[in-house]
């Protein structure tokens, strides 16, 4: 059964204008897998995340995530199916500054009352798992891009969760920091078979992951799977995304992959 079903949803922003920013977009994820998710600017992906994430509601359609449609739960129910199925990744990490990179990491088990001995256990298995012993004592403004991110990331697996929401995790770091992130992204999908769906605009970013989704104007427009090298999986996004229209894909067309 996919972990991630989504049934024409369609998402209709009422206000001075009416905006339809998703149309009738069914798609399916299953379990293990990491996919990203592209498409021009305002073609509705951070509408499209919100939704997935139960932030917000879709105007009608169907959203079942492990069996379950969040969207008909209770506010208490809908926090704990939030805090026990999702772990979240944004662009600008979003890790609390007065706390040290440890504390940040167990910050939800902490909100969640679990005992410390559940607490050390998870942390262990994460600080060894994701490399972190060199800057856990650290506070945010102390460690790098990459190291920000990765410690969001061990935040966003403390719980165990069933699917990982990644907003533009590499949009604020450069090329070194976002192929460490991304190689990191990959090792977790593969070893713990989490499902990591991505939003991202960098086609290097997509072309880590095992299917890419396009949508434009808030509909399905195209879907790619890797089964080759990454250069011609990266290759074929390129594609895909000149079909799509409103990037620069021309100047990296040249680029050959780290
Ligand atoms: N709260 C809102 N009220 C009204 N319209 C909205 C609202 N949020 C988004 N929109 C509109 O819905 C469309 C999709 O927006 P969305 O932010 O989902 O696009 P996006 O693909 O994430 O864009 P970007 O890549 O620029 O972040 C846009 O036209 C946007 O202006």
């Amino acid at each position: 059964m996919p972990i991630l079903q989504l049934k024409d949803v369609t998402k209709v922003y009422e206000g001075k204008v009416t905006h339809r920013a998703l149309n009738q977009l069914s798609f399916e994820v299953e379990k293990g897998q990491f996919i990203a998710v592209m498409g021009p600017s305002g073609s509705g992906k951070t509408t499209l995340l919100n939704l997935i994430s139960t932030i917000d509601q879709p105007t009608s359609g169907e959203i079942i995530l492990n069996g379950i449609t969040p969207h008909f739960l209770s506010k208490t129910e809908l926090a704990y199916f939030r805090r026990r199925q999702l772990g979240f990744v944004f662009q600008d990490f979003n890790l609390l500054p007065t706390l040290t990179v440890e504390e940040n990491i167990v910050l939800p088990l902490t909100l969640d009352q679990q005992p410390v001995h559940v607490m050390e256990e998870r942390l262990k298995g994460l600080v060894e798992k994701l490399g972190l012993h060199s800057f856990l004592y650290k506070r945010p403004n102390e460690i790098s891009g990459g190291q920000a991110q990765r410690t969001a990331i061990a935040r966003a697996l403390i719980h165990e969760p069933n699917i990982i929401l990644a907003d533009e995790p590499t949009g604020n770091l450069d090329s070194n920091n976002s192929k460490e992130v991304l190689d990191l992204l990959s090792k977790i999908n593969k070893e713990r078979h989490s499902t990591i769906v991505m939003v991202t605009h960098d086609p290097i970013a997509a072309s880590f992951c095992d299917r890419v989704l396009f949508i434009k104007d808030g509909e399905y427009f195209n879907e790619i799977y890797r089964d080759d090298r990454r250069q011609t999986f990266f290759q074929r996004i390129l594609n895909v995304l000149s079909l799509l229209g409103g990037g620069q894909v021309g100047d990296l067309t040249s680029i050959r992959l780290p």
